[in-house]
C-alpha cells in the first residue's frame, strides 16, 4: 500500500485496483498511462517501466523507486506507490494533465514558448532542485521532457530514473563517473571520466533547458551523441545569442550564461540561482503557463496526434536504406535517455567521425574550440576516420584490434553526412537555426507493438507482485526470461577484444538487466547462449568498465583504445 502526501489516500500495490486508460507519454524504457485507480475512482499516471527494457540496473530501479516514495516538494513529481507486475514496474503517480513541456512544444509551440512562460516554469523547476539537492539527490536528467505541467499550471520536475545521491560512497560513488543522461543536456564533466561531478550537473542542464524552452529544442540536438558530446567538451558553451534572441531579457541571457559556465565550481548553486534578478519578477504559472495550453486537445490526443505525425515525417524522409539508422537517431533526437554508455567507449565513436560540418557552422560557437580541449579529438589518424565511418554500417568492424560488433549500427555513418549536407543545418552561435520536428514514427512502432504484447489495458490476467522491490522480486520472473535478458545483451552490446588466443565476452555488472537501447534496436535474432554467463570467470568480471548502450568494453579494451588514441 502507498500513501499519498496528503495522508489521506491509500493507493494498493495490486494491479488489478488501476484501469489503464490511454497512452500519454513514452520514454526510454517506459510507457506512461492515464489510469483510474478504482477504489477511489482517482485519475493517476501509471508509469510502467518494462524491465527488459531498462537500461538500470536493479539497484538504479530500486533507487528511482524508493526516491520518488520518499519525495515530498510541490514541484516534483512524487510516487503514490509502486509495484512489480509481470515484467514491468509499475509507478503509480499523480496525473499531470496537460503532460511535458516537450510535448506542449511539439504540438504547440515549435519554436519555443515566450519568456514569462520560460521564467515561470524555470523558477518553479529551480525549486524542484533546491529541494532534491537539499536532500542530497542529483537529478541528472533535467529536461523539457522531464517538466510536467497541470492544468492548473502547477510545474513538477519528474523522473528518477538516472538521479544519484551525493551522499554515495564506494561504488555508487564511482557509478558517478558513469556517463548517464542525455546528451544534449549533460554538463561537460559528467561527459569526461575522472573529473568527478555533482549537483552543479543538474545547472548545466537547468541552462541547456532553458535554452530548449526558448529555441523549441536543445542546442547540437540535431547531432548524434558523439558528435555532441564532442561539441559539449571542446566548444564554448551555448548561449542565448544578444543579436538572434533579441526577444529575451539581458537578465534571461545573463541567468543562462551563470548556468553554462563549463568550471562547475564557477556554476551557481541552485539556492543562488534563485536569488537572480530573472527570477524576481516572474508571475505565478497560473498566469503565464495555463494559456499555453488553453484550446489544446486532451493531452491523450495530443500524444497521439505528435505519434502519428513523427511516423509521417519519418515516412516521408526515410533515411536511405537504413531503418535502423532512423531509429537510431529518432531516439537521440526525441531527447530520450536512452544514452548511457561508457565515456571511454563513447570517445572511440567521437574519435571515428570525421568533423565534416566545419563549413556549415563557420564562425560560429558551436564550432569555437576551447583551450586545452583541443587534443581530445586532434591525435586520431584521419585517414581512419572516413573509412571506419562507412565501415560502421558493415556488420562488425576491428578497431585497433577490438572488435566493435554491430548493436543497432549505430547509424550515424550516412546519417551524419545527410544532417551535414542539410543547408537547414546552419546554425548561429551555438543556437541551431532550423530543424525539422524530431522523428520517432519506428520508435512508436516498436514501443505499440510491445504494448499490444505485454500490456493490457484490462486489469485482468495481470499477475502482481507486491511488496518490496527486491531482486528476487524483479528478477524472479523465470529462469527462462533472465536468459533471455543475458542472451539479447551479449548480442546487442557484445564488444570482444581480440588477442591472441583470447577472446573476452563482456556483460553487464551484476543482476543486469537488459540496457535500453536494446528496446530500440532491430538487433539480430537472439540466439541462446544458455549458461555462459555462469561460467563467466570472476577475473573477467572484475574487469568489466560497465556495459551501457550500444558497447561494451571491458577495461582491456580501452587501455588497448589509450594506447592508440591519444585524447
Ligand atoms: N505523472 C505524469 N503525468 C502526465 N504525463 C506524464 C507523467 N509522467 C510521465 N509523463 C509523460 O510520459 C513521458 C515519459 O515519461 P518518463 O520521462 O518518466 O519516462 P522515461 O522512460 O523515464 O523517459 P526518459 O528516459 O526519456 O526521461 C514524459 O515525457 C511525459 O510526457
Amino acid at each position: 500500500m502507498g500513501k499519498s502526501r496528503s495522508g489521506q489516500r491509500v493507493y494498493s500495490a495490486n494491479s488489478c485496483d488501476y484501469k489503464l486508460l490511454e497512452e500519454i507519454g513514452n520514454g526510454a524504457s517506459a510507457t506512461v498511462f492515464r489510469a483510474i485507480y478504482l477504489p477511489l475512482n482517482d485519475v493517476v499516471a501509471v508509469k510502467c517501466l518494462d524491465l527488459d527494457r531498462c537500461n538500470s540496473n536493479l539497484d538504479d530501479i530500486r533507487r528511482e523507486a524508493q526516491t520518488m516514495n520518499l519525495i515530498d516538494h510541490p514541484n516534483v513529481v512524487s510516487a503514490h506507490c509502486s509495484f512489480v507486475v509481470e515484467r514491468s514496474l509499475w509507478v503509480v503517480m499523480p496525473f499531470m494533465a496537460e503532460g511535458s513541456c516537450l510535448h506542449l512544444m511539439k504540438i504547440a509551440h515549435p519554436d519555443g514558448i515566450d519568456e514569462p512562460a520560460i521564467a515561470s516554469i524555470l523558477k518553479e523547476t529551480l525549486k524542484a532542485l533546491v529541494y532534491l539537492h537539499e536532500q542530497g539527490h542529483i537529478h541528472r536528467d533535467v529536461k523539457a521532457g522531464n517538466v510536467l505541467l497541470d492544468t492548473n499550471g502547477a510545474v513538477k520536475l519528474a523522473d528518477f530514473g538516472v538521479s544519484a545521491c551525493m551522499f554515495d560512497s564506494g561504488d555508487r560513488q564511482r557509478s558517478r563517473n558513469t556517463f548517464v543522461g542525455t546528451p544534449c543536456w549533460m554538463a561537460p564533466e559528467v561527459l569526461q571520466p575522472g573529473s568527478g561531478y555533482n549537483s552543479k550537473a543538474d545547472i548545466w542542464s537547468f541552462g541547456i533547458t532553458a535554452l530548449e524552452l526558448a529555441h523549441g529544442h536543445a542546442p547540437f540536438s540535431k547531432y548524434p551523441p558523439m558528435k555532441v558530446l564532442l561539441m559539449t567538451i571542446q566548444n564554448a558553451p551555448p548561449g542565448l545569442d544578444y543579436v538572434r534572441d533579441k526577444k529575451f531579457s539581458k537578465s534571461f541571457k545573463e541567468m543562462v550564461a551563470m548556468c553554462l559556465v563549463k568550471d562547475q565550481t564557477k556554476r551557481p548553486t541552485a539556492v543562488k540561482l534563485l536569488k537572480h534578478a530573472f527570477f524576481k519578477i516572474v508571475k505565478p504559472p497560473e498566469l503565464t503557463v495555463k494559456k499555453l495550453f488553453a484550446d489544446l486537445p486532451p493531452l491523450w490526443n495530443r500524444v497521439k496526434a505528435i505519434q502519428h505525425k513523427d511516423a509521417a515525417q519519418l515516412a516521408l524522409k526515410r533515411m536511405p536504406s537504413s531503418e535502423q539508422e532512423a531509429l537510431s537517431q529518432s531516439e537521440y533526437q526525441r531527447g530520450v535517455s536512452a544514452w548511457n554508455f561508457d565515456v571511454e567507449d563513447l570517445k572511440i565513436q567521437a574519435s571515428l567521425l570525421q568533423d565534416d560540418d566545419d563549413d556549415d557552422v563557420d564562425g560560429n560557437t558551436e564550432n569555437r574550440v576551447d583551450e586545452g580541449m583541443q587534443s581530445f579529438t586532434n591525435n586520431q589518424d584521419p585517414s581512419t576516420s572516413r573509412s571506419t565511418l562507412d565501415a560502421n554500417s558493415s556488420y562488425g568492424r576491428q578497431i585497433n584490434g577490438i572488435q566493435l560488433q554491430k548493436i543497432e549500427e549505430v547509424g550515424y555513418g550516412s546519417s551524419v553526412e545527410n544532417r551535414m549536407n542539410d543547408p537547414g543545418n546552419s546554425s548561429n552561435n551555438g543556437q541551431e537555426i532550423s530543424e525539422s520536428s524530431p522523428d520517432h514514427g519506428p520508435l512508436t512502432l516498436v514501443r505499440e507493438s510491445f504494448q499490444a504484447k505485454s500490456i493490457s489495458p484490462s486489469a485482468k490476467d495481470r499477475r502482481t507482485q507486491s511488496g518490496p522491490l527486491t531482486p528476487a522480486v524483479v528478477l524472479g520472473h523465470s529462469a527462462s526470461e533472465r536468459g533471455h535478458t543475458l542472451e539479447r545483451t551479449d548480442i546487442e552490446t557484445q564488444v570482444t577484444t581480440e588477442k591472441p588466443n583470447k577472446r573476452i565476452s563482456s556483460f553487464s555488472g551484476p543482476l543486469m538487466l537488459p540496457n535500453r537501447a536494446s528496446a530500440n534496436s532491430l538487433s539480430a535474432p537472439i540466439k541462446s547462449s544458455g549458461g555462459y554467463r555462469d561460467s563467466l570467470d570472476e577475473k573477467v568480471k572484475a574487469n568489466l568498465v560497465q556495459i551501457k548502450g550500444r558497447f561494451s568494453v571491458t577495461s582491456e579494451n580501452v587501455d588497448l583504445v589509450k594506447e592508440s588514441l591519444t585524447f
